[in-house]
């Protein structure tokens, strides 16, 4: 199983990098923001029917009466073969981009995602001492540590701090992706409009600060806090990472994307385990005050644009 998760951190991180790099090199200097917004969009569909779909399938194989009497570990494999074909739509979807990518490469005569220049090993040391660079990974580690770990204990905390049924929620857990889902693409679009990037990754970095003080300190209704996050991730999200793009060339492009993402993966991992031991040891108060520090981070490390 560690091996199947090592692979599928490798893969699904690289096809991230990859991405990232494209729109940049089809997008910059047009629709940048909503681009992201969109691929934010899509992403959120993806880690939605993700949460709310595989058990049904899972259930639903385990009561066929081919595998009335199978392992569960059978049906689980079962389970997994049906995701192996969204990956493979993945692959398809990949071909086609490299289809095109080439064709615009042959009528435009030029590389159409990159400049053709490589990177060489003085561009990486400057990038690698880029005070930019570190402050954005720093950003980012910070902020996400406070989502995806939060949404991965999500349902038992709904569960345990708000007496919801497992249904509820399930829906109110998944309530963050959804809005993700809906409103990243237009987000971005007024973010292409106004063009202060920095502003929007402060206002989603308070926005956030301000639901986790909310599951923190009140017993308010948490659809509230959960709804706000929903849209402050989306305006994060859109906002922080075509930042990247601002000051770091394109032949460079991939690499810093590669750097913030093992930044943000590094903390991701350690945070994920931490915040298990922090509601085991401690209990939930404990772990959304965690939260609620974390995102000063990126506040304090922000200048006006
Ligand atoms: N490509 C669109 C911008 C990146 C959005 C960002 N992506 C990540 O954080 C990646 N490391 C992939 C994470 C996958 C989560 N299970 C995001 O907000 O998803």
């Amino acid at each position: 199983m560690c091996i199947g998760r090592f692979v599928f951190g490798i893969g699904g991180e690289s096809l991230a990098v990859a991405q990232n790099t494209y729109a940049v090199s089809w997008f910059k200097g047009k629709e940048l923001n909503m681009v992201f917004g969109l691929q934010l969009s899509l992403a959120r569909i993806g880690s939605t029917v993700n949460m709310n779909a595989m058990q049904p399938i899972y259930d639903s194989i385990a009561k066929s009466s081919a595998f009335a009497d199978a392992p569960s570990y059978q049906v689980l494999g079962v389970s997994l073969y049906i995701a192996m074909f969204t990956c493979l739509f993945s692959l398809a979807c990949a071909l086609g981009l490299a289809f095109f990518d080439w064709r615009a490469k042959r009528i435009l005569k030029t590389s159409a995602a990159t400049t053709g220049e490589t990177i060489t090993l003085k561009d990486m040391k400057t990038l690698l001492l880029s005070g930019k660079l570190w402050l954005i990974c720093g950003i980012c580690v910070a902020y996400y540590v406070t989502v995806f770990p939060f949404v991965g204990i999500g349902l038992v905390f709904y569960e345990m701090k708000y007496q919801m049924p497992h249904a509820t929620a399930g829906i109110a857990n998944s309530l963050v992706y959804i809005l993700s889902a809906a409103c990243s693409p237009v987000i971005g679009f007024l973010i292409d409009k106004s063009g202060k990037n920095i502003f929007w990754v402060m206002a989603g970095t308070l926005l956030t600060l301000g639901c986790h003080a909310l599951f923190a300190f009140t017993f308010a209704t948490p659809f509230l806090p959960t709804i706000i996050m929903g849209v402050a991730y989306s305006v994060l999200a859109a906002s922080l990472w075509p930042l990247v793009s601002y000051f770091v060339p394109e032949n460079q492009l991939g690499t810093a994307y590669g750097i913030m993402q093992s930044v943000q993966n590094a903390g991701l991992a350690a945070i994920s385990q931490l915040s298990g031991s922090l509601v085991d040891n401690n209990g939930y108060l404990i772990l959304i005050t965690f939260y609620l520090v974390s995102p000063l981070t990126p506040v304090s490390s922000q200048h006006p644009q």
